[in-house]
């Protein structure tokens, strides 16, 4: 794990001395949107694409999204190797990864050296790449997915909204207490150096988990009987949170699977059609047990659990 430094590959892991311990999350760079009258970045079939970490929670949102709004004929996709080392993302022989098929890169960070050859940076994904200008659209997936929301309906003609107008508040109150507290949250546990970050950050997720716990007894979804994005921004956590979070980021109180609102919902969304085939257990495990060699230096990479989530998530009844 490393980062770039005016354009130069230093092999670093994150610094948390100035934080008392705490993992900081760096803001991303590249905050761009697509709209017919943008003045650089329009609408366009086969025009943009996406590198992708299977393992990643944030790039995982990305997928499902490309997938729920039809856009798979229209953005390509490569998938980076689980294992993320010295020199960060790679790309190379795994099942389920690809290569660069832009540009037949070895490492991820040779993309954002393309776009700015002296850029500081962490190299991170999910990256929406537009092969017009040769650049990157955005890094931030929050963005990303908002942007496979809407930005595309022209082209597919699919309307399906995850964002609308009239549950933004809504949805953007739960979206800040999951983020801070789950999707970010169970890395503040799992990266925390000092024992007072860790416990400050493994209280945040629970209690965060029970109020989402409570929220789903007569909720069917989080804002209710449609599914939004709040949903699908929470389910990429849950689904990690057993075979990993719970582990290797120490989030040891509970698993999702005693949470009996929160394993019925997490089992719903992955069995909506073409979900699971976004869920890469594989690539999941191999990339946080493998990688983060100063939590789990011997790099053996648990083999549970062992959970159907395609057995019945009895959550039909929810809320009517
Ligand atoms: N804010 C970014 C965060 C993305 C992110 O941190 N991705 C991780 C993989 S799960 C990464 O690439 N980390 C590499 C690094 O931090 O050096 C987003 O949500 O898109």
């Amino acid at each position: 794990m490393g980062l770039l430094v005016d354009g130069k590959w230093q092999d670093k892991w994150y610094d948390t001395d100035k934080s008392g311990g705490k993992f900081e999350r760096q803001a991303s760079k590249f905050r761009d949107r697509i709209s017919e009258d943008h003045d650089k970045f329009q609408p366009e079939s086969g025009r943009y694409h996406l590198y992708v970490s299977l393992a990643c929670p944030w790039a995982h949102r990305t997928l499902i999204f490309r997938k729920l709004k039809g856009l798979e004929s229209h953005i390509g996709v490569s998938v980076v190797h689980p294992e993320m080392l010295d020199k960060g993302w790679e790309f190379g022989n795994y099942p389920g990864s690809t290569k660069d098929k832009l540009f037949d890169f070895d490492f991820a960070h040779q993309l954002y050296t393309h776009v700015d050859s002296t850029i500081t940076t962490r190299v991170t994904v999910p990256i929406l790449w537009d092969t017009k200008h040769n650049t990157i659209v955005n890094n931030e997936s929050a963005d990303i997915i908002r942007i496979l929301n809407s930005d595309f309906n022209s082209l597919t003609g699919n309307t399906d909204d995850y964002y609308p107008e009239s549950l933004r508040t809504e949805i953007d109150t739960v979206n800040e207490l999951v983020y801070h507290n789950i999707n970010n949250g169970v890395y503040k546990s799992g990266f925390a150096t000092t024992q007072e970050a860790y416990e400050e950050a493994f209280n945040a997720v629970f209690n965060a988990l029970d109020v989402v716990e409570t929220r789903l007894v007569d909720s069917r979804y989080l804002l209710g009987e449609a599914i939004t994005e709040a949903d699908w921004r929470l389910f990429t956590t849950l689904i990690r949170f057993d075979p990993v979070y719970h582990g290797h980021f120490k989030c040891d109180k509970k698993q999702i699977a005693d949470y009996p609102n929160l394993y019925g919902y997490m089992k719903e969304l992955y069995q909506i059609p073409g979900i699971a085939e976004t869920v890469n257990f594989d690539h999941i495990k191999r990339h946080y047990y493998y990688s983060h060699t100063m939590i789990n230096p011997t790099q053996v990479i648990p083999v549970g659990p062992s959970q159907d989530l395609m057995s019945a998530h009895g959550r039909e009844n929810v809320g009517k």
